[in-house]
C-alpha cells in the first residue's frame, strides 16, 4: 500500500476530528488517552471512499477470497455499501437486534450456506465486534476467514481473531498513525509515548464465545486463560450462589466496617474508596481484610 496515500488518509481523519486525545471510555470499560471516532466520516463522502477503496485493496493484497461483504454495524455498513457498490459484489447486513415483526430475520441479503463472507470494520480492540458478527453468519451457514479493518488498536485483536481462525488485516496500525501525528506535529511525542505504553501494558481481554455465555460460573473460573482475580470472583459466586457487589459509598470507617459485617456473607465483592472516609486509618484496612478472609468477599 502506498505510504503517501496512507500519511495522507492520516492526517485527513485527524482533521476531520475522528483521532482523539483524551479519556474515553472503551466497550470493555478500560479508559483510553486515544479514541477513534469513525463515525464522523459520513459526513466526508470523499473519505468514505478513499477508506472504501483502500480496505477493498487490502482485502486483495491479502489474497482474501470472498462471495459476499459484511459490514459491523453500524460505523463499517456505509463502508461495507460503498465496497459492494462500487466493485458489484453481493452485501448481507447483520442485524444488531431481530425486528419483533415480519421474517424476524437476524441478517438481510440473499444468503447461501456455504458462501465465504469478507467482514469489514472500522477499529479492532479486542475483536469481540468482528467476532459477534462472524458467529451471527456462521449461524446462518456462511463462513468467514477473512476481516478487514481501517485502524487496529493493537492490543491484541487480531491474535484473538486468529484463535477463531480469522485473519484480521488492519490498514492503519495505531503506531503508523502516532508516527505520522507527531511527524506533522500535531502530537508531541511525550503523548505519543504515553499513548504507547497505554496499549502495551493495556491488553484487550479476549472475547466471549456465544458457547462460554451459557457456561455456569464454576465453568468459566477453570477455563483456561481467564484472569485468576476473574477466576477466583467466578468461584465465589458459584459458591456463595451470589452475584451481588455492594458499593459502600459511607464516609465513617465505623459505618463501613458494620455494613461489611452485615453483607459480607451475601454479597461476592465490596467496594469502597477510602478517600470519602473522614476517619480513614491503615486499622480500617486490616480489619475489612479479616471481614473479607472469614465471609468469604473479594
Ligand atoms: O477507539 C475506538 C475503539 C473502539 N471503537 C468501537 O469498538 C469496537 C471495537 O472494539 P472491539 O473490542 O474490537 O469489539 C468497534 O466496533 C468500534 O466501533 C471505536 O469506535 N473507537
Amino acid at each position: 500500500m502506498d505510504d503517501t496515500e496512507l500519511d495522507s488518509l492520516i492526517l485527513k481523519l485527524y482533521d476531520i476530528g475522528a483521532v482523539k486525545f483524551g479519556t474515553f471510555k472503551l466497550k470493555s470499560g478500560l479508559m483510553s488517552p486515544i479514541y477513534f471516532d469513525l463515525r464522523v466520516m459520513v459526513s466526508y463522502p470523499a473519505v468514505m471512499n478513499q477508506v472504501s477503496s483502500l480496505l477493498y485493496k487490502r482485502a486483495e493484497d491479502a489474497g482474501a477470497r470472498f462471495d459476499c461483504v459484511c459490514g459491523v454495524p453500524y460505523t463499517a455498513l456505509p463502508l461495507a455499501t460503498i465496497i459492494c457498490s462500487t466493485k458489484r459484489v453481493p452485501m448481507l447486513i447483520r442485524r444488531k437486534e431481530a425486528k419483533a415483526y415480519g421474517t424476524k430475520r437476524m441478517v438481510e441479503g440473499l444468503i447461501r450456506p456455504g458462501d465465504m463472507c469478507l467482514i469489514v470494520e472500522d477499529v479492532v480492540t479486542s475483536g469481540s465486534s468482528v467476532l459477534e458478527t462472524t458467529q451471527v453468519l456462521q449461524g446462518e451457514g456462511l463462513k468467514v476467514r477473512d476481516a478487514v479493518v481501517l485502524l487496529d488498536r493493537e492490543q491484541g485483536g487480531s491474535g484473538h481473531l486468529a484463535a477463531e481462525g480469522i485473519a484480521l488485516h488492519p490498514v492503519i496500525s495505531i503506531s503508523k498513525l502516532l508516527s505520522v501525528l507527531v511527524e506533522a506535529g500535531h502530537v508531541d511525542a511525550s503523548t505519543s509515548g504515553s499513548v504507547e505504553r497505554f496499549l502495551q501494558a493495556n491488553p484487550a481481554c479476549r472475547p466471549m464465545r456465544q458457547a462460554e455465555e451459557s457456561l455456569g460460573y464454576g465453568e468459566r473460573a477453570a477455563l483456561p486463560g481467564t484472569h485468576p482475580l476473574a477466576a477466583r470472583l467466578f468461584t465465589l459466586m458459584e459458591e456463595k450462589t451470589s452475584n451481588l457487589c455492594v458499593s459502600a459509598d459511607v464516609s465513617s470507617a465505623d459505618e463501613l466496617l458494620k455494613l461489611a459485617d452485615a453483607v459480607g456473607p451475601l454479597v461476592c465483592a465490596l467496594k469502597t474508596h477510602v478517600d470519602v472516609l473522614c476517619d480513614f486509618s491503615p486499622a480500617v484496612s486490616v480489619r475489612l481484610g479479616e471481614l473479607a478472609k472469614t465471609s468469604t468477599t473479594i
